[in-house]
């Protein structure tokens, strides 16, 4: 009786679900088909065991009733599956359609809160104008202001950044490849803004946690592989590999960047761990970031000394509507322009200061030459 009960109540919720389809999830309908899946041991269980006052017949009918009940529900799962499958499609097309619309570059400005102690000299501190403009006061009150697809201002929380970033993490897991990068001078809080603080996660942790979330939600099965590096001083060091700490130890492979025929880049040796949930990749993503090159300057007290590149590769198979089989989202810390008159920087920390500054005009280039649609890009 009890399952006759239950199997009813399924379908008046389906029922009552279909007025408010956008709440249906494919975790739902998976919730659901693990509920129907008890259903029919617990029928079979009353159509052997017959009680005292029930007849025969009475069980046949109510086991005929529960079994179209099912049957009911098991098309209306059909048609659901359908729905979603429907939404799917809808929302990526909407989410690319948004994505393209904003442009495939878009460039966020975070000005960050002045820090106690703080002195800029006869300058005053950069000022947002409004969402998307700031405003640089120079000497001899001149001043320029920059126009950027976002402003954030120095009140701005890591959720309002994140909030930004998220419809791009969304289109990784349709099969785009995507990449998120903090650029600026040394000490505006380009680390604070990847990596965060524990009470603070950055756009990394966040991101991490929104993908695997949407994985799980989906109708798919996702391969996700994690590997980090860092650029120092122009060479690339695996930041998942231990380092040799004593004469002996053995080096690690060295890594080297590969342009495959179709234009895609692979690094060759890099290490990529296996991940299943958002806990293993930030576990991985910590450690990596405990072998961080990192120094106190006179500009930051934690300065990042290198470039640091953190690549979730994302698989899935049998799902044709995706853009493609494999693709990588990169989260990357660039190190910071210095001026090395203004760091003071002397021996190791001016190589330091010197390699970040040249990587980084090259890297201006190669945006130059993309937003311009150029023919020859200066990769290299
Ligand atoms: N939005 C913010 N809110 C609060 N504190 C911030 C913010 N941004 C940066 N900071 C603080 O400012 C200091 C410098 O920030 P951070 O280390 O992130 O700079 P950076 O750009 O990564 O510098 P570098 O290029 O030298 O590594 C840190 O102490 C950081 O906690």
């Amino acid at each position: 009786m009890e399952s006759r009960k239950s199997g009813h109540k399924l379908a008046e919720t389906i029922h009552s679900l279909l007025g408010w389809k956008s709440h249906v999830t494919s975790n739902w309908v998976k919730s659901v088909c693990d509920i129907m899946k008890s259903i029919p041991s617990e029928a079979a269980s009353i159509a052997l065991k017959p009680t005292n006052g029930v007849t025969r017949e009475s069980t046949e009918k109510t086991t005929d009733e529960l079994r179209n009940a099912i049957s009911k529900i098991e098309d209306e799962l059909v048609i659901l599956t359908g729905y979603i499958n429907q939404l799917n499609i809808q929302r990526r097309q909407v989410l690319n359609e948004y994505l393209d619309m904003r442009g495939n570059i878009r460039v966020f400005c975070r000005i960050r809160p002045i820090a106690v102690g703080e002195s800029f000299g006869r300058l005053k501190p950069v000022a947002a104008l409004d969402s998307s403009k700031v405003l640089l006061k120079l000497a001899e009150n001149k001043s320029k202001t920059y126009s950027y697809d976002k402003v954030f201002h120095p009140g701005s929380s890591q959720d309002e950044v994140f909030a930004e970033v998220e419809p791009v993490i969304k289109s990784a897991l349709d099969g785009y490849n995507a990449c998120i990068f903090a650029y600026g001078q040394t000490g505006t809080g380009k680390s604070f803004t990847m990596e965060g603080t524990p009470d603070s996660p950055g756009v990394v942790a966040r991101a991490m946690e929104a993908i695997f979330k949407q994985a799980v939600d989906s109708n798919h099965v996702f391969v996700f592989n994690f590997s980090m590096l860092e650029i120092y001083l122009g060479n690339l060091k695996d930041l998942l590999v231990p380092q040799p700490t004593k004469a002996m130890d053995p080096m690690p492979p060295c890594l080297s960047i590969q342009t495959d025929p179709k234009g895609g880049i692979e690094i060759d040796n890099l290490v990529a761990i296996r991940v299943t949930d958002s806990n293993q990749a930030l576990k991985l993503y910590r450690l990596g970031c405990s072998f961080r090159s990192t120094a106190s300057t006179n500009s930051n007290r934690t300065s990042s000394r290198s470039h640091c590149l953190i690549r979730l590769s994302i698989t899935c198979l049998n799902a044709p509507e995706r853009r493609r089989e494999t693709n990588k989202i990169w989260f990357v810390d660039l190190g910071g322009s210095e001026r090395v008159l203004k760091t003071k920087a002397s021996g190791r920390r001016l190589d330091e200061g010197k390699a970040i500054n040249l990587s980084l005009s090259a890297l201006g280039d190669v945006i130059h030459a993309l937003q311009k649609k150029n023919c020859h890009v200066p990769y290299r």
